[in-house]
């Protein structure tokens, strides 16, 4: 039998009763793992080997690990140093310690939140203690630095270092986790029996040359095959932000569904983004802790005039005969204070004003995805800036139905069908709806949406004299349902999951 070199050569390295690895035959052969890997998969389409193919877990160290693994971990130093000032027997001043230490920038940050952690002592109103039975040399995450400085995706069963350490040094950014293929090859009994016979090489060639060209050569040659199957490196091109292709994506579904853009400042007067929604102004959310306030400029030039009459009088004593306002004072200096809109729901009010674009008639649809700002903690499902999808229609006689259709249709294009409606209430709507959708994953329930049908309170004033029914969606939550992250972190921000990034996609 013919074969081409490398074939022969992964042939002879291999064996009929032991897996061999491909990297394995790539050092037997003195091949490139490439061209061994390409050879192996022609191999097996003439059934000649058998290939198992295996996802290892490997491990490496960070930059900044191999630096500790030869520095020390800063809160080792740290400890090292206090001892030596004499923490162990009474507390010392922490700048002396500090100074001592030759802890620089942020690993002074590092050692001090590690230190008390492990037990190395305690850090107090400027002084610290050394805990003089703490042992160094037993350090879990110190050792295993100094096990690890020479791994290079190492597979995780081949080091000594448990569960619970190789979490907390990932934790810390000391250690890299990833997932090599490992491919292995077995000798069929074919190819047992054809290497007995005896193989011969065939001359394939790789690159067309000028020289084969000119001389004619290449027409006798054989040309080697091309392997589109080979592994190649990966390529990390840029991409477009999972956020941005998820706000795209949900303007395409709601022009689709007959809606136009609104826009409009990021920051606003107070006016258009609670007074004109009837939020009155003790509203709790109104307060200087909720709201990122401008200082400079920090009122709003003009409003206008007659507008602000009419909601002044809304929040004073109420429109028509049902309707009873706050009786609470209101003050047109506070109604002009700017900060940063905490919802979107200003451009509604700014639009459904006629300020914006001139009077609007029924029937009406707008929407914006833009961003809000709120000055909330931080956590796994909210952030201090994120985008809404802000929405209303306008026309007669819109009814609960109409809100509950407008999600169903519009969710149902990223595939989710099970939101759940929740009664609410905004001082703007009546009725007010909070949506839910369950995680993929997770199978929890998390919000997704408020929504509501406005009150006349708010839409007399504006001069809109027909029903608005309107939403606030999370965007980011939606970008959640649709991906499965489960940590709003992952998407946006400084803990963000490059490697989720790099392979989200909107896929509706
Ligand atoms: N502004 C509301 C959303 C909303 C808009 C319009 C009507 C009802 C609710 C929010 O931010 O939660």
């Amino acid at each position: 039998m013919q074969l081409p070199a490398q074939q022969v050569a992964v042939l002879e390295a291999a064996s009929a009763d032991d897996a061999t690895s491909v990297d394995a035959l790539a050092a037997a052969t003195d091949l490139p793992p490439e061209t061994v890997t390409g050879a192996v998969f022609e191999l097996e389409d003439e059934e000649l080997v058998a290939v198992t193919e295996r996802v290892d877990e490997t491990v490496s160290l960070t930059d900044e690990g191999r630096e500790y693994a030869t520095d020390g971990l800063p809160e080792v130093r740290l400890y090292e140093a206090a001892l030596e000032a004499g923490a162990g027997d009474e507390p010392v001043q922490m700048g002396r310690v500090i100074g001592a230490s030759g802890l620089e920038g942020p690993q002074v940050d590092i050692a001090l939140s590690n230190y008390a952690r492990k037990g190395y002592g305690s850090i107090d109103s400027g002084e610290i203690t050394a805990d003089p039975d703490a042992e160094p040399a037993s350090d879990a995450e110190a050792n295993a630095l100094t096990e690890l400085v020479d791994a290079d995706d190492t597979p995780v069963e081949s080091v000594d270092i448990d569960a619970e350490t190789l979490e907390e040094l990932e934790r810390r950014g000391l250690l890299k986790r990833s997932e090599s293929t490992v491919r292995e090859v077995t000798l069929t009994d074919a190819a047992v029996t054809e290497l007995m016979a005896g193989l011969e090489t065939a001359e394939t060639v790789g690159q067309v040359t000028p020289e084969l060209l000119t001389s004619g050569e290449w027409e006798d040659v054989e040309f080697a095959e091309y392997n589109v199957e080979a592994d190649a490196e990966t390529v990390e091109g840029g991409n477009v932000h999972i956020l941005r292709q998820m706000s795209e994506r949900v303007k395409d579904v709601l022009v689709g569904m007959g809606f136009q853009e609104m826009d409009g400042p990021h920051v606003d007067a107070d006016f258009w983004i609670n007074d004109c929604l009837f939020m009155p102004q003790d509203h709790p959310a109104r307060t200087h802790w909720d709201r990122f306030a401008l200082e400079q400029p920090s009122h709003i030039d003009e409003l206008p005039e007659d507008l602000v009459e009419r909601v002044e009088r809304a929040h004073r004593e109420g429109v028509g005969e049902d309707s009873e306002g706050y009786h609470s004072p209101w003050d047109e200096d506070f109604a002009r204070a700017l900060a940063l809109r905490g919802h979107t729901t200003s451009l509604s009010t700014r639009y459904l004003s006629g300020t914006q674009i001139g009077e609007i008639e029924p029937p009406a649809r707008f929407f914006s995805v833009e961003k809000a700002y709120r000055n909330d903690t931080l956590d796994a499902t909210h952030l201090l800036e994120f985008y809404q999808i802000e929405g209303w229609v306008m026309a007669e006689d819109l009814s609960v139905r109409d809100l509950m259709g407008t999600f169903e249709e519009f969710y149902a294009q990223f595939g989710i069908t099970d939101i759940q409606f929740k009664p609410h209430y905004n001082p703007y709507t009546e009725p007010s709806f909070e949506l839910f959708g369950t995680h993929p994953t997770t199978g929890e329930l998390i919000e997704i949406g408020n929504s509501g049908i406005f009150r006349e309170e708010m839409l007399e004033p504006l001069g809109v004299d027909c029903d608005v029914m309107a939403w606030g969606l999370a965007l980011e939550r939606l970008a959640m349902l649709t991906t499965g992250a489960e940590d709003i972190r992952d998407l946006h921000g400084t803990l963000a999951d490059l490697e989720f990034l790099r392979n989200a996609e909107v896929t509706y």
